[in-house]
């Protein structure tokens, strides 16, 4: 349960994809005929299998040389769930994502074939399973730690695979920003995976695992490295700071609202997507640079006003705690508003935005210094809609015209990805779109 206590409080805003009833208690998996691990406990309302105390075992060549799990690492996120894992799990400590090109000669079904390879990786390295075959031992000993995989298709794969037909109007390119400075070799792709775990080995090796599956069928386009807080780090604050040392999430929509699922899922029906696309999502990537030497610059009542929020707990500038409703309202004794007009949290509110709202699910990442000792640091920048114009574009065109904090960023790359629903026991994800 202290586990289980420590991630919810990191993440407050986010639940486990795995409804109880997806969740499997009990588990023992086999790898030639060995068993290798065996996780113990509970799928409560969380979806996640939690290690019990002594008995979840990372894997090994024999059982006698199993290694206990912590019980990190003995979380596990489902792969065969209503909405594929890695949208609505909370933060993970280290990410990877990357983009494929489908190589020439690869049409439709070469493609079906990979995501069926991957599908299958996916789910066993979810599990805490090596690979099928060709394993590199570079997650031995550990467990799955909430590692996920999300798989998203782009614009340019429905023309390569003769799948046109089946391309959401929604996965038409992002309009132009007046603050974009994208370069085009670290943007879209015909594939995008989402990598997310709490153990920068697991993540890594399911990196590796996917790149290998690949094989001839794909080349990787691009590809991003992040990170967020190591689970445990703190259990205070709730909501993870990024790079500038704010407080990023707070305002995520929340599953218990009504219009959770309607703002970040594809319905069954009803919308203008196409049937592959139901219970899917839509992911908008961007690497947004932070300009952290202008920003550390700043003197931190500067900072406060350039978001609208406290920087050491997160708190509107009108008041009260992180969770206190913003009084957008409320003067100073100069008559001036106490948050500014163009803060950033002020202006991407939904109700500035004529009910506009995305779920923020963003790494930090550090690619080093430049020879001047400028950080290329900042967000990989990953929010989850049903509908991206209606989400990130309303949005984002309104941050374009004014956001105080645009002077402090730089938005780098950019990629839109359609995300299918999770795949149903038996199936692979997208295989409604390819074979239907
Ligand atoms: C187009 C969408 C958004 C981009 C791009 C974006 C970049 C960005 N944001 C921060 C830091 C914070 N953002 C916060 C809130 C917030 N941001 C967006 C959207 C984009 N941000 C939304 C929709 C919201 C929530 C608004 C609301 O409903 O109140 C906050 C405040 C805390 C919070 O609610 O999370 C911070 C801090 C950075 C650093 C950044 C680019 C690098
Ligand atoms: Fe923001």
């Amino acid at each position: 349960m202290a586990d289980k206590s420590i991630r919810e409080a990191r993440t407050p805003d986010t639940v486990r994809s795995a409804a109880p009833e997806e969740g499997v208690a009990e588990k023992a998996l086999s790898r030639d005929g060995i068993s290798r691990r065996k996780l113990l406990g509970t799928a409560g309302a969380t979806g996640l299998v939690l290690g019990a105390a002594g008995g979840a075992v990372g894997y090994a060549a024999a059982p006698s040389e199993a290694t206990p799990l912590s019980s990190l690492g003995s979380n596990r996120v489902m792969f065969h769930v209503k909405h594929q894992p890695g949208i609505t799990e909370g933060l993970q400590a280290r990410g990877h994502l990357v983009a494929f090109d489908l190589t020439a000669g690869t049409g439709r079904k070469e493609a079906a074939a990979l995501l069926r390879r991957w599908s299958a990786t996916a789910e066993r390295l979810m599990a805490g399973e090596a690979p099928a075959h060709d394993d590199t031992d570079v997650a031995r000993d550990a467990g799955p730690s909430s590692l996920t995989l999300t798989f998203g298709f782009g614009h340019s794969f429905f023309s390569r695979t003769g799948l046109e037909k089946q391309r959401p109007v929604s996965l038409d390119p992002l309009p132009d920003f007046s603050s974009d400075h994208l370069d085009k070799s670290r943007s879209d792709g015909d594939l995008w995976v989402q990598i997310g775990a709490d153990d920068a080995l697991v993540a890594f090796h399911a990196l590796r695992a996917i790149q290998k599956d690949a094989g001839s069928a794909a080349r990787i386009r691009w590809q991003m490295n992040g990170f967020n807080r190591t689970p445990g780090a703190t259990a205070h604050p709730m909501t993870a700071r990024n790079l500038m040392g704010q407080l990023d999430g707070t305002r995520n929509p929340k599953p218990a609202e009504p219009d959770y699922d309607k703002r970040i899922f594809v319905p069954s029906s009803g919308s203008h997507d196409p049937a592959w696309m139901a219970n899917g999502s839509y992911a908008v990537v961007r690497r947004i640079r932070m300009l952290l030497d202008d920003w550390e610059k700043l003197s931190l009542k500067a900072q406060e006003n350039v978001i609208g929020r406290r920087k050491s707990d997160g708190a509107p500038l009108s008041g009260g705690t992180e969770t206190t409703a913003m009084d957008l309202e409320k003067t100073d004794a100069k008559g001036n508003y106490v948050i500014p007009g163009n803060a950033h949290a002020r202006i991407s509110r939904p109700d500035q935005n004529g009910g506009a709202a995305i779920l923020r699910r963003p790494f930090s990442y550090h690619d080093g210094f430049d020879s001047g000792g400028v950080p290329d640091a900042g967000l990989l920048f990953v929010c989850w809609q049903a509908d991206p114009l209606l989400g990130f574009v309303t949005i984002q065109r309104k941050l374009d015209r004014g956001d105080a904090l645009s002077r402090y960023i730089r938005h780098e790359a950019s990629g839109l990805f359609a995300v299918p629903g999770g795949a149903a026991q038996g199936e692979y994800v997208g295989q409604r779109l390819l074979e239907g």
